[in-house]
């Protein structure tokens, strides 16, 4: 089957009073890896139900190549959705879970039953159901659990069961919702590179939703951050990292979260952080209070910075996570990243002076929206 796109247009989609999507608009291209990602109820799986089908849109369009498939039942889209609770059926084997989306498109009902079925059924047809089902277990590397039942086998060996069951019906998208949200820690992380192995090597479309920013930003070709039933920014993780459009993607994408400090833009559109000026400008802003984001690579001691009090230090690896709090608004705390080894440049009592890459900083207006900044002198090395 070759890799469809998906078009979203104009959907909304309220429940009573409550506006859940407010008009949207998204294109996903053909092999796309597109996850849908963003705070607990701002409208990601009630958007990926309505595109498989399984809610209905007050308005807009959802097309499938080229195909309207707005009014189309579920079953005729050919999309498979895979979902966090696996939906395996627990009285059959693994074979059998796997097989009965075939069966169910493929054979006549009473040719569908466990062991009659196979006595009246066609012998071709069911040569290539097992077939299918042998291909879609190997992708998975579960052709050895076949004839076990799901409460026979772990978290991860469930999960893959059921992506076995969506590969099988060789669909025009895969349609995810936190399929590895009931995983531990270490097999969550193991999964994800699975499922961006298993994507690159079907080169199939995949629609993925999310509330765990590290598994949109380490799997997806684009990220679709929604806030509110709108899509706040749609880009690369790269583009979401590096120029979140609003304070919103801001916060929401990295780890540890951006540090964010109150600033107020002078007359001259120059950046003031607690009465010190920072040798940066914005542009197409108007003099009042802003807000700086600084991600935690981009802090670092320095003579002539701001004052500080150590709070504590984490160490992850080669990596470690200091906080400080603010001298001036101990409020306010910053954390920095630093190699284990470097210097902390703090005094006995943990005071420390921090300054920033200003080429690194990200500033948003009163209105939230990022705002382009011109640096009007170098970092001191
Ligand atoms: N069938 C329904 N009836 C009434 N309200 C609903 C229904 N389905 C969803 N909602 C509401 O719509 C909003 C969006 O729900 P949705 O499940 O799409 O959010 P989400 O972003 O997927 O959240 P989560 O990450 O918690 O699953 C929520 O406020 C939810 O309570």
């Amino acid at each position: 089957m070759q890799p469809q796109s998906l078009n979203i247009a104009s959907i909304g989609k309220g429940f009573g009073a409550d506006d859940v999507l407010k008009g949207i608009d998204l294109s996903i291209r053909p092999g796309e890896f597109l996850s849908l990602v963003g705070m607990s109820g701002c409208g990601k799986s009630t958007l990926l139900r309505i595109i498989a089908g399984l809610e209905t849109a007050d308005r807009g369009t959802v097309s499938i190549g080229s195909r309207d498939v707005t009014d189309v039942d579920p079953s005729d889209r050919n999309l498979a959705m895979v979902f966090q609770s696996y939906a395996l059926y627990p009285h059959m084997t693994v074979r059998d879970n796997i097989a009965t989306p075939l069966r169910m498109r493929r054979l006549s009902v009473w040719s569908r039953l466990p062991l009659i079925g196979r006595m009246i059924a066609n012998a071709e047809m069911l040569r290539e159901i097992d077939a299918s089902v042998k291909e879609a277990a190997d992708v998975l590397q579960i052709g050895h659990l076949l004839d076990r039942r799901p409460a026979q086998l772990s978290g991860g060996q469930r999960q893959r069961v059921a992506l076995a069951r969506a590969l099988v019906r060789s669909p025009s998208a895969f349609l995810m919702d936190e399929p590895l949200s009931n995983l531990d820690a270490k097999l969550r992380a193991h999964m994800r590179g699975e499922l961006t192995n298993l994507h690159s090597r079907l080169g199939a479309t995949f629609i993925y939703v999310t509330h765990d920013q590290i598994e949109a930003m380490t799997m997806s070709d684009r990220i679709a951050l929604m806030s509110e039933g709108r899509i706040e920014q749609l880009g690369t993780p790269d583009e979401l990292y590096r120029r979140p459009s609003t304070l919103t993607v801001a916060r929401f994408i990295g780890t540890p979260s951006i540090n964010l400090l109150p600033v107020e833009l002078d007359a001259s559109g120059e950046i003031v952080l607690f009465g010190q000026k920072l040798g940066i400008t914005a542009r197409n802003a108007w003099p009042g209070p802003a807000t700086l984001g600084i991600r935690a690579e981009d802090v670092f001691p320095a003579a002539d910075g701001i004052e500080a009090s150590l709070v504590r230090t984490e160490t992850q690896g080669a990596d470690r996570f200091v906080t400080f709090n603010l001298t001036c608004d101990p409020s306010i705390s910053i954390v920095m990243r630093q190699r284990v080894g470097d210097d902390l440049g703090a005094d006995a009592d943990g005071n420390v002076r921090l300054a920033f890459s200003k080429e690194g900083v990200h500033l948003f207006g009163s209105d939230e929206k990022r705002r382009d900044i011109t640096v009007l002198e170098q970092v001191p090395a």
